[in-house]
């Protein structure tokens, strides 16, 4: 069962020219995690806020398990979606403590039990008579799903949750919150402008750019087949070049020789296309096709991240990203040459 429907669902704000979500349509699983995925601007807060009914669209239909929350005859107001919502800022009740926090909008007669139990599947059991400025970033974080999930929503709402949080407690809390939503059941829809949140917390990623879902996938599907320049290189970095689909639909002809290629969208041979290939990708081996020079290193701990000057068939040069293993000696000047693996390369439709 979808918990979650969005079709044709648009909306201008007033005085603006152009739509903030323009024609969206997207499907939430029961009981999946999905993220929101783009840069500032693109609309994703618009699409948590329009599912959420803070919104409303000016066409199409949102559809909350089976039910119609909002078309052009129906508008069910927020408080009567069974909506959860954990804002960015946690927006926690300072006056209030943790228990009270938790049980604010939880009205069934059952309320200390229910409490303790969300208190207990955010690990917070011991904390309840604390007050929100005597816990951490990621324990505020705790006490905000715990409040979303307690009333046991339709579908719990995230906006930015770990724009808060320092590099390790982000790390820490993608786990949780993860952990947390799958323990609790529910259905989740997080809006980030992180790909390694969207990466790491997702079951399916919604990239959006301008107001319009650019792709819909999971993980690995974003990751390993781009459908698009825009997603190559906003999900991960990428190296995009022009080519030509090559025989048998099984490789592209491009200016830095002919290259491999595992999954081609369907591309016919002769198609004019571009070819997406990820740095992990790129492998330096003395036998390889591809010859260059390493301009610039970056020694990141996981991996030497060179950009590589190679020298195209026509004679112009072009930098290629490439991820050299961190133990390889290589520095600025070196003569290097690769292969292309083609596991991480993806066929694009030319524009
Ligand atoms: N209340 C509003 N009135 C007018 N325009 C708005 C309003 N809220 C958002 N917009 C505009 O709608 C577009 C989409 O905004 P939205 O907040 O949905 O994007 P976002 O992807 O969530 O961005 P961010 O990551 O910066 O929050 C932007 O151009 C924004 O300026």
């Amino acid at each position: 069962m979808n918990t979650i429907e969005l079709n044709g669902v648009s909306k201008t704000y007033i005085g603006s020219r152009d739509p903030a979500v323009n024609d969206i349509n997207l499907t939430v699983e029961k009981g999946s995690i999905i993220t929101l995925l783009g840069p500032s601007g693109c609309g994703k807060s618009t699409t948590l806020r329009l599912i959420a009914g803070f919104e409303r669209p000016e066409t199409g239909r949102i559809a909350l398990e089976e039910k119609i929350v909002s078309d052009n005859k129906t508008w069910v107001p927020p408080e009567k979606r069974g909506v959860g919502m954990v804002f960015q800022d946690y927006a926690l009740f300072p006056h209030l403590n943790v228990f009270d926090n938790i049980g604010f909008g939880y009205k069934g007669k059952d309320r200390k039990n229910r409490v303790m139990e969300v208190l207990d599947l955010v690990g917070l059991k011991g904390y309840e008579k604390r007050y929100p400025h005597e816990l951490s970033g990621g324990q505020q974080q705790r006490v905000a799903l715990a409040r979303a999930l307690a009333p046991k929503p339709v579908v719990v709402l995230l906006d930015e949750p770990f724009s808060n949080l320092d590099a390790d407690m982000r790390t820490n809390m993608r786990i949780e919150v993860k952990r947390i939503i799958k323990e609790a059941g529910a259905t989740a829809v997080l809006v980030s402008h992180d790909q390694k949140d969207a990466l790491a917390i997702s079951d399916r990623i919604v990239v959006m750019n301008e107001g319009i879902v650019q792709q819909c996938g999971t993980p690995k599907e974003i990751y390993q087949y781009p459908e698009n320049k825009f997603v190559a290189n906003f999900v991960g970095q990428s190296n995009i070049l022009e080519g030509k689909m090559g025989k048998d639909e099984q490789s592209v002809i491009t200016d830095i020789g002919v290259i491999p290629c595992n999954h081609t969208h369907g591309f016919k041979e002769g198609e004019e296309v571009y070819i997406s290939i990820r740095p992990d990708s790129l492998e330096m081996d003395n036998t390889g096709k591809i010859a260059g020079i390493i301009k610039e290193t970056i020694f990141t701990g996981e991996s030497i991240d060179a950009i590589v000057e190679v020298e195209l068939n026509d004679g112009s040069k072009k930098d290629l990203l490439t991820h050299i293993h961190p133990e390889e000696e290589v520095k600025e000047g070196d003569k290097v040459r690769f292969k292309v693996l083609p596991h991480f390369v993806a066929v694009i439709r030319h524009d």
